[in-house]
């Protein structure tokens, strides 16, 4: 099936009204592919999928064949990635790149700052103007790294009131893990449709292009932007062969094109900078495709939460959803944590998240509620950055809290907090560093803990 797309670039209530009672029905009932670093495949008009060759004389139906290349050729085969995809026209087919604004967007090398040693905690970002969409509405935090190294992260924030309508996205830099914690999102890809709500995340990989449309007035959320090897599942040792986030319950889109003639507008990051062309077709046409570099979702609520059932607090790498691998064993670029309801039984255990202070550096966000290290100031859509070494942990009234709480197994089911934790400290942008929404008192929230050890 094709997918229409509204074919005015006005932004006037009633067709962003219309733009999102489209993404709406688009969105219900989506067919989906489960399991974590398949080999898919699926297409959207019967017999448009070639078999037995990727690459035949002719394509089925005049459809152009083409590679998409996650990883290098002649990677392993447990790290390679490619798929083929089956378009109305060959991706080649384009004009010029010029560079266009960057926006609130920035990319690594952060050098805007100098990386900074003390505990930071923002609020949420402002509603945007009228008529800001996905792209226009991303604003960078920092990161680390060198996009065109192809190492590191970034933490974007993004919050739009608009679909984007007749234009598309992609980024060479990285792949983009989507957190949304504000309204629901239908993101249309190159390999299909894909929903993601609140509680949810999706990932798009490297260079994979795609348009974001609203299921709501307005979204607001996280991204980490990962320049180095793509998110995988972590081992799983001495827990055996299930639990954590479960491959199956990864969502990789079916089929889904675009056949429209007109202006489209193809933005790229590229080396930290947005090129734009405009096309005179949607790139979104790809009818059919296998392979195993591909866009999914996947819902934190699925994660299977492990934890202690004897005493002491374990160390969150038992939350890890996702992790990017560095070269050195048990070191991520960047992990992805989630803090998903879970009973607490510790026996003997001060049972909130430790005092710390980790060579990893750890940025935070919340998508609800509230989280169990924090008593008040962290709260959903705002984020705090530990950077390596920084001393952290409960405040003051957690501590208190938990010091002297009973000890009776106690559901914590009151949140959803995140956490993107990076091999290398956070290096902020000037905006994120003099924004008004840097909280200055963070500090206070160690204040006042008090001395117990008795005077001489
Ligand atoms: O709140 C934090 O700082 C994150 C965190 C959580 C936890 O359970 C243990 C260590 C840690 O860094
Ligand atoms: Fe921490």
């Amino acid at each position: 099936m094709g997918q229409g797309t509204d074919s005015t670039t006005s932004t006037t209530s009633t067709s962003t009204d219309r733009t999102r009672e489209r993404a709406r029905e688009a969105a219900e009932g989506l067919a989906y592919l489960s399991g974590f670093g398949n080999e898919h495949s699926s297409e959207a008009e019967p017999g448009a999928l070639p078999l037995g060759r990727n690459s035949p004389q002719r394509a089925p139906l005049g459809l152009y064949a083409e590679q998409l290349s996650g990883s290098a050729f002649t990677e392993p085969r447990a790290q390679n990635r490619r798929s083929w995809l089956y378009r109305i026209r060959p991706s080649a087919a384009h004009p010029r790149f010029s560079r266009t604004g960057n926006g609130n967007l920035r990319s690594a090398p952060f050098e805007e700052t100098v990386p900074d040693p003390n505990r930071l905690r923002w609020s949420p970002l402002p509603e945007p103007p009228a008529g800001t969409d996905f792209l226009a509405g991303l604003w960078t935090l920092g990161g680390n790294g060198d996009a065109r190294q192809r190492c590191g992260m970034a933490v974007h924030l993004y919050a739009a009131n608009t679909s984007m309508t007749d234009r598309v996205f992609s980024d060479a830099d990285g792949e983009l893990l989507i957190v949304p914690e504000r309204g629901g999102l239908l993101l249309r890809t190159e390999f299909g449709l894909l929903r993601v709500e609140p509680s949810q995340v999706a990932l798009i990989p490297r260079g994979v292009r795609f348009r974001v449309e609203l299921l709501e007035e307005s979204a607001r959320g996280y991204v980490c932007e990962n320049y180095g090897r793509p998110f995988t599942l972590p081992d799983l040792g001495p827990i055996g062969a299930n639990g954590l986030a479960n491959a199956r319950d990864f969502l990789a889109p079916t089929a889904a094109y675009e056949d429209v003639e007109g202006p489209v507008e193809v933005v790229n990051k590229f080396c930290g900078n947005l090129w734009a062309a405009t096309y005179d077709h949607s790139p979104l046409d790809v009818v059919a495709w296998h392979g195993n570099h591909l866009p999914y979702v996947y819902d934190l609520r699925r994660f299977n939460v492990l934890g202690t059932i004897s005493y002491d607090h374990p160390d969150p790498s038992v939350f890890t959803v996702l992790t990017s691998p560095s070269d050195t064993p048990g070191l991520a670029g960047v992990d992805f944590v989630v803090f998903a309801p879970r009973w607490l039984v510790g026996e003997d255990t001060f049972r909130p998240p430790y005092f710390h202070r980790n060579v990893m550096s750890e940025y935070m966000g919340l998508i609800e509620g509230a989280y169990d290290a924090k008593a008040e100031g962290f709260v959903p859509g705002g984020g705090s950055l530990h950077n390596m070494m920084s001393a952290h942990g409960p405040d003051r009234e957690t501590f208190e809290r938990a010091s002297a709480a009973e000890l009776k197994p106690q559901k914590v089911d009151d949140g959803l907090a995140f956490m993107f934790e990076t091999r290398w400290p956070v290096t902020l942008t000037e905006q994120a560093a003099g924004a008004g929404r840097l909280q200055p008192d963070y500090d206070a929230v160690w204040q006042g803990l008090e001395r117990h050890f008795p005077a001489p």
